[in-house]
Order: C-alpha cells, then structure tokens, then sequence
C-alpha cells in the first residue's frame, strides 16, 4: 500500500532537499538561503532552474537527470504531491535537485537579483477568471523578473488553448523574445526528430499531462526570452474558454471567453 499523506509529510519535514515555507509561515520565518542557493545548498555555480507548480516534479527530477551540470528546484505547495519527485530525487542521490513548498506568489521572497537561469511552468492551471493568478500574466512575469537572469528563459508546456493563447499575445504584446512554439508538440518536431536532445527533453511527461494526453489532446509548448528592460503591459483580448476543463473544475463563470 502507498504512504499516506501524514507519513509523507513527516518523510518531507526530514528531508534535506526539501524546503517548506507557505506563505502562512513566510512573514515569520527567515529565509537564510535567498541569493545563496550555490554556496549553501548547490554547492557549485552552476545554472539554476525553477520548475513552478511542479506537482510530482517529473521535469525537475528528469531534467536533472539530464542535465548534471545545472541545478533545478521544483516550486508547489502541495506537498504530498512534491513527495514523489523529493523521494525519487534522494533514492537516486540526485546533488542537483531540491524542492521547495511555498505559494508562487511569495517566490521572489526566495531568490535574489539575477540567481535563476531558466523557468519551466508545466501545465499551469489556465487560471481562466482571473489573470493576475495566470503564472504567464504580466503580474507573475515582474515578479520573475526580480531574480531571473537578464533574457532569462522561460518553457511554457500546456493542454490548455486558453493559457498557450493568452500567452502567444502576451509575448507579442511586449516583444519578448520567442525561441520556439508549436501547438502540437507530439505530431511535428518531436516526431521528425527523436533523437534530438530538444525531443529527450520535451518527452518527459508530466501527471497532468499523460491525462491530457490520454483523452487526445494536443500538447503545446513555447520558449521565450524575458529581457529585463521595458515595462510589461497585459495584452487586452477576448480568448476562448477551454470547455473541456468544465468535466473536473467545480465552478465555472458560464462565460466563453475570458481576458
Ligand atoms: C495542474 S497541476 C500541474 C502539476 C504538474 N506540473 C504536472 O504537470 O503534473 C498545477 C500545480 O500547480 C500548483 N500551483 C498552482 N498554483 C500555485 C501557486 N500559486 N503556488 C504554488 N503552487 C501552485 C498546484 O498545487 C498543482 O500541483
């Protein structure tokens, strides 16, 4: 039989990778480590990346995986889930992976000035009703920049038409640099190149994502640059509502389109 939520939680309070700061501690509690991750946890001054909403954290712990030579750090605030991948994580002695519990509205609270390289936002909840809690709106975007590196990177793999969408124009709105986007990942590049170390990547699948996947949808996926001058300004448009979502989301605004 599986752990039990209260049997993870104490697996998670012991181990050493793993961070725990809601925000209903955060004002109380010091965060020593903001802007010395390298020194005090990593230990070396390699590329650090930030997998936000990492659920099971299937991209922190397969990128790391991949990539010895950079460090990565799941962001959730549900534990129980986080368990799985911070378990995975120490069974195989993964140096480069730590996890940390808090709310992705406080995270700036955890890093400092330009300490973060690249960001993986993995089937974000598309946040419909509301864009300041879209984790790709404008609002997140300046928080982010608080601490990503100058053109810092940001991965945006999604289901959602709504979020990918609302993204496309928020990008274009502010002339972010776009690197790659494609709206079907499965069935273009990946498929033409298997063996590209982009499709080794990309082939890491996510909780969320196998579900998606499994009733049919299409996966879509863009990269883009975050340069920290200029001022951010939200795109004004009506996109569709993803239907689909109405099947497991209790409440919907019985609007069709959302801004
Ligand atoms: C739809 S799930 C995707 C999880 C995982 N990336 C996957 O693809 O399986 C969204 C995740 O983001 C987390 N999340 C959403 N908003 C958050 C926030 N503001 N702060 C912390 N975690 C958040 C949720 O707890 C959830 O685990």
């Amino acid at each position: 039989m599986g752990k039990g939520k209260l049997a993870k939680f104490a697996d998670m309070a012991s181990y050493p990778h793993v961070f725990e700061y809601p925000y209903s501690v955060v004002d109380e509690v010091p965060f020593d480590m903001k802007g010395r991750w390298h020194e005090d946890f990593f230990r070396n001054d390699h590329p650090i990346v930030l997998e936000l909403g990492c659920g099971r954290g299937e991209y922190t712990v397969g990128l790391a995986r991949l990539y010895p030579d950079k460090n990565f750090i799941g962001v959730d605030i549900k534990g129980a889930r986080m368990w799985t991948g911070a378990t995975e994580a120490l069974r195989e002695g993964l140096p480069n992976v730590a996890f940390l519990r808090t709310n992705i509205e406080v995270i700036d609270r955890f890093f400092a000035e330009g300490e973060v390289a690249e960001i993986w936002l993995t089937f974000s909840d598309p946040q419909m009703k509301k864009v300041t809690k879209r984790l790709t709106s404008t609002y997140f975007m300046a928080r982010y920049r608080r601490f990503l590196q100058d053109r810092g990177r940001i991965h945006l793999k999604t289901d959602s038409n709504f979020l990918f969408t609302y993204t496309e124009y928020m990008v274009e709105k502010n002339g972010l640099p776009l690197e790659f986007s494609t709206r079907d990942l499965y069935h273009s590049t990946l498929a033409e190149h298997p063996d590209t170390e982009e499709a080794r990547i990309l082939n890491i699948r996510t909780y969320y994502e196998q579900q998606w996947l499994d009733r049919g949808l299409d996966i879509k996926y863009m990269r883009f640059l975050l340069p920290q001058a200029g001022e951010l300004s939200e795109p004004e448009v009506e996109i569709e509502l993803d239907e689909y979502r109405s099947y497991n989301r209790s409440k919907r605004s019985g609007l069709s389109t959302a801004k």
